[in-house]
Formats: C-alpha cells, structure tokens, sequence
C-alpha cells in the first residue's frame, strides 16, 4: 500500500472514555481520563503500578458495578452505545467486550465445559456448540494440545494453556474487544511468546486493549500505546513514537526505565 493510501483509511474508534472519573470511597482513582481505542488495532495501556490502568479496564466491561464504595463520571462507549446505559444489561456489555486476567481463572470444570459454560448462558443451541468450542480451541492455539483430551479438567493444564484456555472462552462468544489485564505476567518465556502469537492473530478480528508492565512486550504487540501517571493520562500515541519520542519528560523517564 502506497503513504498516500494508507494516510487516507482513518481509523475507526471502536471504544472510547470521556471525562471519567472514578472514585473509590474518598479516593479519585482515574481523573478526567479520555482515550479511544481504534478497531481492529491493539492498543497497549502503560504506567507505574497504582495509576489506574487495571480500574480503567474494568470500567469498560462494567467489573465494578457490584463494588459498594464506587463512584464513576464520564461516558465510556462501545463505538455510539454507551456502556453504562440502563437500557444494555452487564451480561450484554461483557458479551461484546471479554476480558482476560492476570491470572489465568478457569473453572473448576473440564476443558469442554469452560468454554461450554458461556455459550450456554448465552443462549447458543446446543447444535451449534460443539463447532464453535473447536474453532475457539482453534483460534487460541491450543486445540492441537487438547483435543483428545476435551474432558480433563482445566486446572490440570499448565499456566500458559490455562491462559489460552481463557482466552479460548472469550473468543468463543465472538466479542468486538478483548480487554487483556497483565495476560502474560504469571506466564513463563514461551508461554508469553505463545499468547503475543496469539495475539497476533487475534487483531485481525478483534479490538484488543493490554495493560502490560513489560515495555518489551508493549512494543512487540501494540500499535498505539497509553501511558498514565496518578490516575491521569499523560500522552497517548503510536506505540513507536511514544517508546522512541515521547512528547513529554514524564513518558521519557518512564519508557527509559528511570521510574516504574
Ligand atoms: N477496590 C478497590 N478499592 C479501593 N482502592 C482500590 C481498589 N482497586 C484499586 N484501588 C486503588 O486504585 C488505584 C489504582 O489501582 P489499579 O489497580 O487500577 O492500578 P494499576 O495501574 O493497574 O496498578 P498495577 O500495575 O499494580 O496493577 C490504586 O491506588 C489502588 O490501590
């Protein structure tokens, strides 16, 4: 593709925050925060532990409705529909935007069955199933390694499947995003290098968001990178710019590794 052409395809935001504001109990945790993330692109979130990264990702998939002491402002939109809005259940939003944690949560259940459990909660006939649980399987690599073995339980697989595994159950409801929350920092070298394959592949369907504190890996997976600092976001941009010329001193000091 020729600069001119690639200049002209602007990119479409798929999600997106305004103003947010969010409090826990007395405490202002994200503080007037905008971002878009763009379709089809991964997006890495960066900063120092407890600027808000994980409690921003989780307001896109609703994770802290249930909370007692939380208050949130601002309007965050999955493309024109708003997340928050009375009229989307939390079961809907989290159909259209999974998340995958840190640590890798199977249930305590068979490989089968965990990605079984949601397609079922989701109303998927139960002829339609069985393909979709392989093609999940498929997609997230790890079919080869399981299917002979679908009735095993899923805490029997090591730490790298059990991610892939989660992240199998995602995909198997066809979300528009994945939120990814330190996917890979429990994972040893080659099960991280075997989920960034993934999410190679992954990114040509699906909007994906990671909250990484491995600047190795942000560079790696990402085109554009955010970087927060208190709860605020300091500079936001394609991901080789913001590693290689960063716009403001406090980017500069923390892709450099003088602080973090
Ligand atoms: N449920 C909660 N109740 C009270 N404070 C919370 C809660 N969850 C997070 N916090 C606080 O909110 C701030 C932001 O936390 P958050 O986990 O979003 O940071 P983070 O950037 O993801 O950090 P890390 O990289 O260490 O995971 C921290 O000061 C944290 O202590």
């Amino acid at each position: 593709m020729t600069e001119d052409v690639a200049i002209m395809i602007k990119e479409k935001t798929k999600l997106s925050a305004a103003g947010v504001n969010l409090w826990f109990g007395n405490k202002h945790v994200l503080k007037n925060v905008g971002v878009s993330f763009s379709e089809k692109k991964v997006t890495a979130l960066i900063g120092p532990s407890g600027c808000g990264k994980s409690t921003l990702l989780r307001c896109f998939n609703r994770m802290h409705d249930l909370a007692p002491d939380v208050r949130i402002e601002g309007k965050l939109a999955l493309e024109k529909q708003d997340l928050y809005d009375r009229a989307i259940s939390v079961t809907q939003v989290r159909k259209r935007i999974g998340m995958v944690f840190q640590k890798a949560n199977p249930f305590p259940k068979s490989i089968y069955e965990n990605i079984n459990y949601g397609l079922k909660i989701n109303d998927v006939p139960a002829g339609e199933r069985q393909g979709i649980i392989e093609n999940a399987l498929k997609e997230s690599f790890l079919w080869d390694e399981v299917k002979d073995d679908l009735k095993k339980p899923a805490t029997r697989l090591s730490g790298g499947q059990q991610q892939r595994l989660c992240i199998a159950r995602t995909v198997a409801l066809r979300p528009e995003v994945i939120l990814m929350d330190e996917p890979c920092s429990a994972l040893d070298p080659i099960s991280t290098s075997k989920v960034e394959e993934l999410i190679e592949k992954l990114r040509e369907q699906y909007t994906i968001v990671i909250v990484t504190h491995n600047m190795q890996q942000a560079q790696r997976v990402a085109d554009s990178t955010i970087f927060m600092y208190l709860g605020e976001v300091v500079e936001a941009g394609n991901t080789s710019d913001i590693f290689n010329n960063p716009q403001k001193e406090l980017t500069a000091n923390y892709v450099r590794g003088h602080f973090g």
